[in-house]
């Protein structure tokens, strides 16, 4: 297959990224500020807050003074984690663009995640889906651990499809593939999709990978190759995850998009302007910035 000539990112730093933030909550201006310049460099899908239980991510617990907070722009889906019908309750009534349940590929991981098994949360899952189809509110799905789990190893790509296809067939328009954790290398990536792809189209899928292991990029490139063209990333490459000690953010978006427009795709996105957000939150939380060609390009 043809890589694709158009790909959106979705933007994954106010959720991914900052959900697992050590230290104090990081205030709810900086966060409105970050999805404001995100929306300003032309990204089109910001997942913008997480309407989740705040005792479990703590980070996320001002999630409706976030979506408050904005100042929108139109033509930009500002979407949430809403992982159960409270969840997306709260997301409804702060007038959320789209919502995303996540589920795993990985029992173990369910668990540790969202407390409760692979079957228990598709059936969870049901009634957020009947709410968001009857107020018009598009649904994504999220599969985590597709490319191997903290606590279980190798996960088969097998395993992924079924995950996937449930959320597909429960109405999800889009599933994206995580690599949760960052150890997939890229025929792992190819023979995970082509597992997932005999049950899901590919139009419908996105690449969701975290950069632990440095393969993020690779993972991308042989995924695009297979047509998949929605990209999940983080800018200044912000993230981790609690469940794998050592475990990176999202590739950052900057590093991706310098990849795409090497590759003549278009995104829309434009990198002088993402550069200087990297750097900007980077400040802001004073940690590095985790992209490569934000610290390149930084002025
Ligand atoms: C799913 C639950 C809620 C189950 O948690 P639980 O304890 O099993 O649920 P519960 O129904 O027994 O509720 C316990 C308490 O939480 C409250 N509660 C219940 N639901 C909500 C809600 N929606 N919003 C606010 N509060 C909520 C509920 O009201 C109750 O409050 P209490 O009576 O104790 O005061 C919990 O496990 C949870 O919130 N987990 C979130 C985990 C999470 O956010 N993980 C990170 C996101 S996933 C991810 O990053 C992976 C991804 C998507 O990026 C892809 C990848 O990289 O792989």
């Amino acid at each position: 297959m043809a890589f694709p000539k158009q790909v959106r990112l979705a933007e994954m730093s106010p959720r991914d990224g900052l959900q697992n933030e050590a230290g104090p909550v990081i205030a709810t201006e900086i966060k409105t500020g970050l999805i404001e310049r995100l929306a300003d460099c032309g990204l089109t899908h910001i997942e913008s807050a997480s309407f989740v239980s705040p005792k479990w991510i703590p980070q996320m617990g001002d999630a409706a003074d976030v979506m408050a907070g904005i100042k929108r722009r139109s033509g930009v889906r500002y979407s949430a984690l809403t992982p159960n019908l409270k969840g997306f309750e709260n997301a409804l009534a702060a007038d959320v663009d789209e919502v995303a349940v996540f589920g795993a590929a990985s029992e173990s991981f369910s668990q540790k995640n969202i407390n409760c098994s692979i079957a228990e949360s598709l059936e969870r899952f049901l009634p957020v889906m009947e709410a968001a189809q009857k107020h018009n509110i598009p649904v994504r799905g999220y599969v985590s651990t597709v490319l191997g789990c903290p606590y279980e190893g190798d996960i088969a790509p097998e395993q992924v499809a079924r995950v996937a296809k449930d959320l597909a067939d429960m109405g999800c328009h889009e599933i994206s593939l995580g690599d949760t954790i960052g150890v997939g290398t890229p025929f792992q990536a190819k023979r995970m999709l082509e597992a997932v792809t005999k049950h899901v189209p590919v139009e419908r899928l996105a690449a969701h990978f975290h950069d632990t292991y440095g393969q993020a990029l690779a993972n991308l490139y042989a995924v695009l190759e297979e047509g998949v063209a929605v990209i999940d990333a983080s800018v200044a490459g912000l993230g981790g995850c609690p469940y794998a000690s050592g475990a990176s953010g999202n590739v950052a978006t900057e590093d991706v998009l310098y990849m795409l427009s090497g590759l003549d795709i278009r995104t829309g996105v434009d990198l002088k302007k993402l550069v200087a957000t990297g750097v900007w939150i980077s400040n802001q939380l004073n940690r590095p910035n985790g992209s490569k060609v934000g610290q390149a390009l930084k002025s």
